[in-house]
């Protein structure tokens, strides 16, 4: 889709110019040339020479076969009566009742080729859009010129044809496939909408480079072939075009690989307009032959280049600081695309201007400009509103003569920062840089987008060679397409539907509400059908074929004037219960005067109560209509509230936060101005006539109205959707959180039998240590008795002790240490990380292996255990009667190898000796020689 951008080129006659598919195009622009294109509609295709013009498109350089547009300023409009469909609003700024009223100006129709020559000129505006009047603005078959239809409009033809593609509740699937020079692979049977792999090629390929089965027909809603483009748009474009002016979001896309006529099918050339240029004629052409409604038109023209969404409208320095964001809109599904420009234009002369602006920016963004155009994705979008035109020629008392002065550019009035501000949709602020049409007097607004995409090249998703080499330039947006339809395609079929990726990324997130159903889709998947892109043709015809099975259900947007409908609701209850009162007394009237057979009596009754039904559902529209601006076909509730999406990054859930605070900030500020005025009113005197009462009381009937409405919408446009977003929220959330308890609990039950284990512990190492203590005392007691090892005497020398009880103890000490039951133990559990509100005891810190998962803050202090402690001296003055010694201690420890001397106590200590006997008389084997 490259080459043929460059719209700023001069055209070559397509006969000098061979038909040159492959890239770099200019580098075969010596090839020899045929003249005759391959007609449209004959299979197979003929291998002779197309001389597809290599050279740009040119949109707005239609010179040859459409008539020069006429510039704006030249045109004189027809009928001075435009004002006349201006609705009456008060207290509104000037307007000049100027009787040679020119056609509405494209308000930024810049005065140059701007943007083309340097990323840093802006161009001019002749009108700031953002301060545009949309009343100014609007056309209608009025202000259409002839040279804006398209001559190659049969309307006969348009009123027999029957284009109702855009109604199926399906994809409409077309395949183009490109004339070649060389042998073709592919077998195409326009007349049967199939195409097939060549026989001769099925064989080689099945199973090797193309994926599906290559053997079967495939069957489309049209199969394409030849030059022409004015056959495709009438086949695969206009039924949708004519949708999108009927109200309906349309899409036209083409898909396909690299040098396969994407481009040449949606924008064209010179010779051949494509898609783009034909619908924009027929848009005009549309309006001229439907002279009952006006119409207000904005275009943007955006790209998505490596995930970046570029304003190609803005000025590049500004476009590439501030790229554009796809952020969640009020109802589900929706999108808003922000910042991006939106160019009114009421001319096709605006449009073509608009679209070279376009591509202006996009050439001078980029050097390599090939390669970008075959990977990046072009989007141009036509916002249409529309609404019925109206009879009524009090709208010309919609301005104030006096109060602003005239436009210098075209006659008709801008409003001044202080004059009359466009309000949005129903008086609110509807996101967007763009004017908008406001429903009025009854009338209603009908806004559609008609979306035309040139996709990039699909072999940068598809050619698996090409992945590995290029890997890093994989289409992201185009990945997602394929696995968004797919899903979209299986979820058509299946009653459980999974979830849809769509904000992977920017193109699906965009294409969002279209690819959810809204829309009326065509796809034309182009085909290069030579023998060496057989792989990527057959990738090409199974994405066909599974978009093809994409559901469908496009609804008209049709925002309504609430007053309007508020007051024939009224009319109809007040019909309705006068109907009601009738009936009702002449049910109640004697039975004399009424002979009525059972079954007239039943049909009565019946009609009375329909009438108290339609009572009832008119009286609840009313309040329905209060709140909702949007009522859509065969519906009347507001639309359900956006879910969120968990899946979005955290700047996109922020940016959604971000939209809906300000939201909510707008309509709380809503609240108070209401509140404010409504305060402000003076009472009303006693003494004030009572028409002055009653025109008081009406006023503040309908301040009270409006407030009801505010907060009726402040209800449903956050309260409701957030509550909503909670209920999925929790939800979402409830088995994760159930998981969450229950780990927890698991955890605390753990914590307490571990806190458990730790008392146990603490009580016996206390015991333990009071053991060690007594133990200790004793031995000391002992030694110092001269048990253990007697001090040396001239009459009785010691006997040899193998080390004295002291030596006992300190051996049976290093063994109770390096055995420690509790340090063990606590190894074993110290793979358990503990929660620092457990409640632990500074007894234990110590002894924790720090190396170990298991941490202990510090906050509890790291003492080192009372076994690794210095042992305190016993006292040396112990008297006999501490030596409570547990004998069973004595008794359990077969190591307190305590030497006791044959002559028992005896001649050693002789005061002590009753006392020693006397505690240790029990232990046998203390005192054998004793027992002995
Ligand atoms: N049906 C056709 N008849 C004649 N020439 C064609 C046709 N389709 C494409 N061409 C020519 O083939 C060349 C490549 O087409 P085009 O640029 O439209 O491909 P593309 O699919 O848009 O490529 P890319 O993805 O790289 O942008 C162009 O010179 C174009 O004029």
């Amino acid at each position: 889709m490259a080459s043929n951008r460059n719209s700023l080129i001069p055209s070559t006659p397509r006969s000098n110019i061979p038909f040159t598919p492959k890239r770099p195009l200019s580098a075969q622009s010596n090839a020899s040339s045929t003249s005759g294109a391959s007609s449209y509609h004959t299979a197979p295709i003929e291998p002779k020479s197309i001389s597809r013009a290599n050279m740009p498109v040119l949109l707005n350089t239609t010179h040859k076969k459409y008539k020069a547009p006429l510039s704006v300023e030249s045109r004189p409009k027809h009928k001075s009566s435009k004002s006349a469909t201006l609705a009456p609003i008060p207290s509104t700024p000037t307007k000049s009742r100027d009787t040679t009223p020119s056609r509405p100006r494209t308000p930024n129709t810049p005065r140059s080729r701007a943007g083309a020559e340097s990323p840093f000129l802006v161009p001019t505006s002749e009108m700031d859009v953002s301060n545009v009047d949309p009343e100014q603005v609007l056309v209608d078959y009025q202000t259409v010129e002839a040279g804006d239809v398209s001559g190659e409009i049969d309307e006969a033809w348009l009123k027999a044809a029957k284009l109702d593609h855009g109604k199926h509740d399906k994809v409409m699937v077309s395949i183009r496939v490109r004339p070649t020079e060389a042998t073709s692979a592919w077998v195409p049977s326009p007349s049967t909408n199939s195409i097939k792999l060549d026989p001769t090629y099925a064989k080689s390929t099945a199973n090797t480079t193309a994926p599906g089965n290559t053997n079967s027909d495939f069957n489309f809603d049209a199969v394409l072939t030849g030059t022409p483009n004015k056959p495709i748009y009438t086949t695969v474009g206009r039924s949708h075009v004519q949708a999108a002016m009927e109200g309906y979001n349309a899409v036209i896309f083409a898909y396909g690989q690299t040098a396969s006529g994407k481009t040449f099918t949606l924008s064209g050339d010179e010779e051949e307009p494509g898609i783009i240029p034909r619908a924009m004629r027929d848009v005009f052409g549309f309006i001229r032959r439907t002279p009952e409604r006006e119409y207000l038109l904005r275009c943007s023209y955006l790209e998505i280049y490596n995930e970046t969404v570029v304003d190609l409208l803005a000025p590049p320095v500004m476009a590439k600081a501030n790229p554009v964001q796809i952020l969640g809109g009020a109802g589900a599904g929706e999108v808003i695309l922000a910042p991006l420009r939106e160019e009114v234009v009421t001319s096709l002369k605006g449009v073509q201007d608009v679209l070279k602006r376009g591509e202006g920016n996009r050439r001078t963004a980029c050097t390599d400009w090939n390669e970008r155009s075959s990977r990046s994705h072009s989007v141009f979008r036509l916002v249409i509103e529309s609404r019925e035109r109206s009879s009524s020629m009090d709208d010309d008392d919609d301005y104030d003569v006096h109060s602003t002065p005239a436009h210098p550019m075209n006659g008709r009035h801008t409003p001044g920062p202080s004059g009359r501000q466009t309000p949005g949709l129903n008086g609110r602020q509807t996101p967007g840089p763009g004017p908008r049409l406001q429903a009025r007097g009854g009338r209603s607004v009908q806004t559609s987008v008609l979306s035309l995409i040139d996709l990039a090249g699909s072999e940068k998703a598809t050619s698996d060679k090409e992945r590995t080499r290029e890997g890093k330039y994989i289409n992201t947006s185009l990945l997602t397409l394929g696995t968004v339809i797919s899903t979209l395609a299986d979820n058509a079929s299946k009653t459980n539907q999974a979830h849809v990726p769509f904000r992977n990324s920017k193109l699906t997130r965009m294409l969002q509400p279209s690819l959810s159903g809204n829309a009326r889709i065509s796809v034309i998947c182009t085909i290069n059908p030579d023998v060496s892109a057989i792989a990527e043709s057959t990738s090409t015809l199974l994405f066909a074929r599974r978009i093809k099975s994409v559901k469908l259900d496009a609804k008209k947007k049709e925002v309504v004037d609430t007053d309007a409908l508020i007051e024939r609701y009224r009319k109809e209850i007040e019909e309705l219960k006068k109907r009601l009162d009738e009936k009702e007394r002449e049910l109640e009237a004697p039975v004399k005067n009424r002979r009525l057979s059972a079954r007239d009596k039943m049909d009565e009754t019946n009609a009375v109560r329909d009438l108290n039904t339609r009572i009832k559902q008119l009286t609840k529209l009313i309040l329905t209509s209060n709140s909702v601006d949007e009522v859509k076909e065969g519906e009347s509730r507001p639309s359900s509230p956006q879910k969120i999406d968990f899946d979005m990054s955290p700047y996109q859930l922020q940016q959604e936060l971000l939209a809906a605070r300000h939201q909510l900030e707008t309509q709380a500020t809503q609240i108070l101005s209401l509140e404010a005025a409504l305060q402000a009113r003076p009472p009303i005197p006693t003494s004030a006539p009572e028409e002055e009462k009653d025109r008081l009381i009406t006023e503040q009937a309908k301040t009270i109205r409006e407030l009801e409405i505010v907060v009726a919408g402040y209800e449903q446009n956050l309260g409701e959707p957030l509550r909503k977003v909670k209920e999925d929220v929790e939800k979402e959330f409830e088995d994760r959180l159930a998981e969450e308890k229950r780990m927890r609990e698991e955890k605390e039950r753990w914590a307490e039998e571990l806190v458990k284990a730790l008392e146990k512990e603490k009580q016996a190492r206390v015991k333990l240590e009071e053991e060690r203590r007594a133990l200790a005392a004793f031995v000391s007691k002992f030694d110092s008795l001269g048990l253990g090892i007697a001090p040396p005497s001239k009459l009785r020398p010691p006997m040899p002790t193998p080390g004295g009880a002291m030596t006992a103890y300190e051996r049976r000490q290093s063994r109770s240490s390096s055995n420690s039951s509790i340090s063990s133990r606590l190894a074993r559990i110290s793979d358990v990380t503990i929660k620092e509100d457990i409640p632990l005891t500074e007894d234990f810190t110590g002894m924790t292996d720090m190396s170990s998962p298991m941490r202990i803050s510090d906050k509890y202090g790291v003492h080192p255990s009372l076994l690794d402690q210095d042992m305190p001296e016993p006292a040396v003055d112990m008297s006999f009667d501490e030596l409570e010694v547990e004998r069973e201690l004595l008794a359990v420890d077969p190591n307190a190898s305590i030497y006791i001397p044959a002559s028992g106590l005896k001649g050693i200590f002789p005061e002590s000796k009753p006392k020693a006997r006397e505690v240790l008389g029990d232990k046998e084997n203390f005192f054998p020689s004793t027992r002995a």
